[in-house]
């Protein structure tokens, strides 16, 4: 079954092909054969969002939420209602969906939730969570901030070594018997040797609860230590015989070049380190390919270093700062495109996905044009400040899901104490556009229901309309290019046009991550919580990104509990079950799987077409039924791929002034979908391929040359990454040197224009794709 709600009916054979045809079943056991246009539907025009509830009999899938124990309800002050009974959280496939509950909070309101600046600073990073079970800060030494996923490449480049500034004499660093005085005088300048300062240790037994001395600031690992409940520490032994405690990260970052082999201080060259918080220390580099480095390769040894001279665990966090890269300044043209920067916090912030669609460098606006036909100026703004939401994105009449009116979004309590049925608090149209960041094109009027999305695409719907009611979480997960994204960007719009005001922010985790460490480094801790709290709906995209990323993780659930606690509504997505996201910390695990669970399929033949047919319509591009039907027959588990398929067509038709036909197809399809089973690509194959076939290396790939043919090789190579393999936006990034996902994504989109204008590009791509396809069938 395929519904088009941009007509607000479903597609039907007769509106396929143009001529009448008897409606058709869908069959759920198989495909229909290729001659024959099936969309077929089993529900009649006039549909209502009641007909959106799965029938009992289709496949979606759900996983039944356990009911929490104990110590999971620990945390929430007050003490939480009982919860939900059961019928409202397990739900069965063969239940229809049960439609938002005016009034189902999952806990008792909370009668007068302070506002957020009030609110206990002991339940974020910021300020360590209250002692719960399982809610304290991991302090084993393999924690880190960085994903598992480590760089492929061996070794570092060779970069030419260059003295550490200040060499500590080695007896220092290994077993000096006592501090020497010189040493102790320049790491606590203006302390007294018993005054212990905010971040440091004096050397002796992990101090006590000491806290909060007016700055927000807090010291978890003091926290655990007085709490005799706590699991016992994994500690870095405070070497106060050998080695001096230093109070200062300056002092400590000399003692980290001087510790290490050349071979890693060379990364370190033009790395500096900026702050220490709490136990973090902050650490810039010049470019992703360096963070990734540090991450990965340099991340044992600076922290075991860092640990040793301050005497207490720390952490690093990499953020990235450009303006260290000595090459750079000088060619950095008056407004550079921020490609590869991760997110600011304020003054600098620049939104990630924001800006890869806005810049005039980073791809065409226009591609990002609101699908359906809108009043715009000439020179059209940024989407984000388009128009208000609920003008936009207002739902049209005969849309299935446009139930409730406008109205106000403040009904219900939580940290925004606005009283019940009170307006929202006034918000510039422009400023809550941006703060979303939605793409425009990602709606439930272009989402193409089949019976692989049903379940997920109604649930999203039902949350959409009951923000905070309906499913807290809910969660969406499911294969890469399968729609997730654009489920979650759906959501958002829909919300805001229906409640004025709402708050709705997208983010992905990577983002999320970026964003936090940035916060920590700009000592920007209140804006940074204010930005993922003060929101009515927080949609939080590829979740699987925190794997591994401790004290993000740590950030996050406090980012939960306070939306969750105040009935907001969380969104997720995930390229997994959460039970397979092992490398989550099971706190957050069992907290995706109180609300719902659904999974996405790869979409059936029907459903492909539809994708198609519809993705033909809104890029305006030409491609009669047969051709459609052909490339849904070829591509059949990506849907990023599919359109891909389709691009390429079109590019080929239009390069060589050819009408879109079957045959043209045939031969542009011919190489890039193989007969038999789909041979496995990997990115190092592409890599490998592409690097040979424009006579680079990888390490030109990898590297920040920006070169005209460098920069097409690997825009080519990250293209190919995206349509060849199931790699995530942040994973592509991270095999290319550590490159934002941002990057990835204009090159998909560079590729993709450049195909359908440069020969040149088109016959590279579709060489390449060859040679690709060719040895992955060899192996
Ligand atoms: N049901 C659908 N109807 C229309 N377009 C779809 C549908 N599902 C996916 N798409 C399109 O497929 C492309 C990939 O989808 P999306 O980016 O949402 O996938 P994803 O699951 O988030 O992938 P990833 O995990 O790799 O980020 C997008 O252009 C999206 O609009």
């Amino acid at each position: 079954m395929v519904e088009d709600h941009s007509a607000g009916t479903e597609y039907t054979a007769a509106e396929y092909t143009g001529v009448d045809q008897p409606e058709d079943k869908y069959r759920g056991d198989g495909e229909p054969p290729l001659n024959r246009y099936s969309l077929s539907i089993d529900e009649q025009p006039g549909t209502t969002s009641a007909d959106l509830r799965p029938e009992p009999t289709t496949d979606f899938r759900s996983e039944l939420p356990p009911a929490p124990t104990p110590d999971q309800l620990d945390f929430l002050v007050p003490p939480p209602a009982p919860r939900r009974p059961e019928p409202e959280t397990h739900l069965s496939p063969s239940l229809p969906i049960p439609m938002p509950e005016p009034l189902a909070p999952r806990y008792r309101p909370v009668e007068e939730t302070p506002a957020l600046p009030e609110q206990p600073t002991s339940t974020s990073y910021f300020a360590p969570a209250p002692s719960v079970a399982g809610a304290g800060w991991r302090t084993d030494q393999t924690a880190s901030w960085s994903s598992d996923q480590h760089h492929p490449d061996p070794e570092p480049e060779p970069i030419p070594v260059e003295p550490a500034p200040e060499r500590v004499p080695e007896q220092l660093i290994e077993r000096a018997p006592e501090p020497a005085p010189e040493q102790v005088a320049s790491a606590t300048p203006g302390a007294t040797p018993n005054t212990a300062p905010d971040w440091g240790v004096s050397g002796g037994p992990v101090p006590g609860p000491r806290r909060n001395e007016g700055d927000g600031r807090a010291e978890a690992e003091s926290t655990i230590a007085s709490d005799p409940t706590a699991a016992p520490r994994v500690e870095v032994p405070v070497r106060t015989e050998a080695v001096a405690p230093v109070m200062d990260l300056g002092d400590a970052w000399t003692r980290v070049l001087a510790g290490l082999p050349p071979n890693q201080r060379a990364w370190l060259t033009n790395s500096r380190p900026v702050t220490l918080h709490e136990s973090t220390a902050i650490v810039a580099v010049p470019d992703d390919f360096t963070r990734g480095q540090l991450e990965t390769r340099l991340r044992p040894d600076l922290e075991r270093i860092l640990s040793e001279s301050f005497g207490r665990d720390i952490r690093i966090a990499v953020t990235v700062d450009p303006s260290l890269d000595p090459e750079l300044q000088p060619q950095a043209p008056p407004a550079p495109p921020v490609v590869r920067e991760p997110l600011r916090t304020e003054g600098s912030y620049q939104p990630t996905i924001q800006s890869a669609l806005t810049d005039p460098d980073q791809g065409n606006q226009q591609h990002y044009a609101q699908p359906t036909p809108q009043p715009r100026p000439d020179q059209a703004p940024p989407y984000e400040q388009q128009q208000p939401a609920a003008q936009q994105y207002a739902p049209q009449p005969n849309q299935p899901f446009a139930q409730p009116a406008q109205q106000p979004f403040g009904h219900q309590s939580g940290p925004d104490s606005r009283p019940p049925g009170a307006p929202a608090p006034a918000q510039p149209a422009t400023e809550a556009q941006g703060e979303a960041r939605l793409n425009p094109k990602y709606t439930f009027e272009t989402f193409v229901i089949g019976s692989s999305n049903r379940f997920a695409h109604a649930a999203a719907v039902a949350v959409a309309e009951a923000p905070g009611k309906a499913y807290n979480p809910q969660l969406i997960y499911g294969d890469s290019g399968l729609g997730k994204t654009h489920l979650l960007h759906a959501i958002g719009h829909y919300v805001r046009s229906l409640y004025t005001g709402a708050r709705v922010r997208y983010v992905s985790s990577e983002e999320f991550t970026n964003d936090f460490i940035n916060a920590i480094r700009d000592d920007k801790a209140s804006q940074f919580q204010r930005r993922y709290r003060d929101v009515d709906v927080l949609l939080i995209d590829d979740i699987q990104f925190l794997e591994g990323k401790i004290q993000t993780q740590e950030e996050f659930f406090h980012t939960f509990n306070t939306l969750h606690n105040a009935n907001k509504q969380i969104v997720i997505s995930s390229d997994r079950a959460p039970k397979r996201l092992e490398a989550l910390e099971d706190r957050l695990r069992n907290r995706f799987e109180w609300g719902l669970i659904t999974d996405i399929q790869p979409p059936d033949l029907e459903t492909r077409i539809a994708i198609l047919r519809k993705k033909a319509a809104t890029e305006r591009l030409t491609a009669p039924p047969e051709v459609l039907e052909f490339i849904a027959s070829k591509v059949q588990t990506n849907i990023r791929e599919l359109e891909g398929a389709l691009i390429r067509v079109t590019a080929f038709a239009s390069l060589n002034r050819q009408p879109v036909d079957l045959s043209l197809a045939e031969i542009v399809l011919k190489d890039l979908i193989p007969e038999g089973s789909k041979p496995e690509v990997t990115a190092s194959m592409i890599m490998g391929q592409t690097a040979s076939y424009f006579g680079l290396s990888i390490d030109d790939l990898c590297g920040s040359s920006r070169s005209r043919v460098l920069v097409t090789a690997r825009q080519i190579a990250m293209y190919l990454c995206r349509e060849l393999t199931d790699l995530s936006l942040p994973k592509i990034g991270q095999q290319f040197g550590g490159r934002d996902h941002t990057t990835v994504m204009h090159a998909e989109r560079k590729i993709r224009q450049l195909m359908s204008e440069r020969r040149s590009v088109f016959n590279q791509v579709t060489e390449l794709t060859n040679r690709i396809k060719h040895q992955a069938k060899q192996q």
